[in-house]
């Protein structure tokens, strides 16, 4: 069945859900990270972009946020696009794990490849994949270059959070140096880290996030510079990326109560695709005890609920006015 939904209609949406979500108590910040430990925990936004390339924002959508493990999806379109998508299936993999998104088990429960570019053992393989391999610089620049298109805009480096993710991230070490063990990294394993790290500091906004995933729902086009980032036909392989390992082990819980495919992060934000129709993304800093935003969860749910969006219905929504 295909269901008109105007601009207004969706705008309302988005206000409704910020308004119901914006008192939620629960959660706490990121504690590992002492720079995420210390964001305002009040901060609160929801951003929604439409193919056409108008957005819709409530609340905190222009803070600049640590994007955290939400700059997996964009660092998997990368390696989509220099590989392949047939590539990135043998050389990481597509599956869920089930795990926590640091999980040291799943990389030995499942050797013979990381899985998935959404968690921390497939993101650090897919930086180690970026080309030119060998080149530091290069790569970075690939990675940065890459995201900007898809946000529309650039993102900032925010360094104390570099800092302090670097002085901290432990597990992720051993993680990389497990990965090269497996010969399951395909460059320098200490370049692989330090690029994954120095992506997930970068600062953006729930606006630009919102863009991002808007690209995605818009088959690789960026609705507002309208330049075409990647081909269409990569757009429904990262959409299955996102929703069989988006949520970590909560991802089945989260498609069955939100119908939709989605990625967090630890800064708090989460983006989310309805293809065709719309990228959405809800920011704020407390997490659940998955490292799932609670705040950002319910705004998102509470929106796609209340306007009866669900990827998986017979129902689609063509946007009209
Ligand atoms: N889930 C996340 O956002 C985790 C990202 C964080 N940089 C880490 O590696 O732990």
């Amino acid at each position: 069945m295909v269901k008109t939904i105007t601009f207004d209609q969706l705008k309302t949406a988005v206000e409704n859900a910020y308004a119901a979500c914006k008192d939620l108590q629960g959660g706490q910040n990121a504690h590992y990270i002492p720079y995420l430990a210390n964001v305002d925990s009040g901060l609160f936004g929801i951003s929604v972009c439409l193919p056409d390339g108008r957005v819709i924002s409530v609340g905190d959508t222009d803070y600049r946020l640590g994007i955290e493990s939400v700059s997996k999806v964009h660092t998997a379109i990368l390696a989509l696009r220099q590989q392949g998508a047939q590539s990135l299936l043998e050389k990481i993999g597509a599956d869920a794990t089930g795990l926590p998104f640091n999980s040291i088990f799943a990389i030995l429960l499942e050797n013979d490849h990381p899985s998935t570019p959404l968690v921390n053992a497939g993101a650090i393989a897919a930086c180690s994949l970026v080309e030119p391999v060998g080149n530091a610089e290069a790569k970075w620049k690939a990675i940065v270059d890459n995201m900007t298109d898809l946000l529309g805009g650039a993102p900032q480096l925010i360094d104390e959070l570099y800092q302090s993710e670097s002085a901290t991230n432990f597990q992720n070490r051993s993680i990389a140096w497990l990965l090269r063990d497996y010969d399951r990294l395909y460059d320098d394993p200490a370049m692989a880290l330090n690029l994954y790290t120095r992506q997930c500091s970068l600062g953006v906004t729930a606006e630009q996030l919102a863009i991002s995933a808007a690209a995605i729902a818009a088959d690789g086009r960026n609705p507002v510079t309208g330049k075409q980032v990647f081909d269409a036909a990569l757009a429904p392989k990262i959409v299955s990326l996102m929703a069989t390992a988006g949520f970590y082990q909560h991802s089945g819980d989260w498609l069955y109560t939100a119908g939709l495919p989605a990625k967090t992060g630890v800064g708090g934000a989460i983006i989310g695709v309805v293809p065709g129709l719309c990228g959405l993304c809800a920011f704020a800093p407390p997490l659940d005890n998955a490292g799932n935003s609670v705040k950002a969860q319910a705004a998102l749910k509470h929106l796609m609920n209340s306007l009866s969006l669900n990827v998986f219905s017979n129902t689609h929504y063509e946007l009209a006015g």
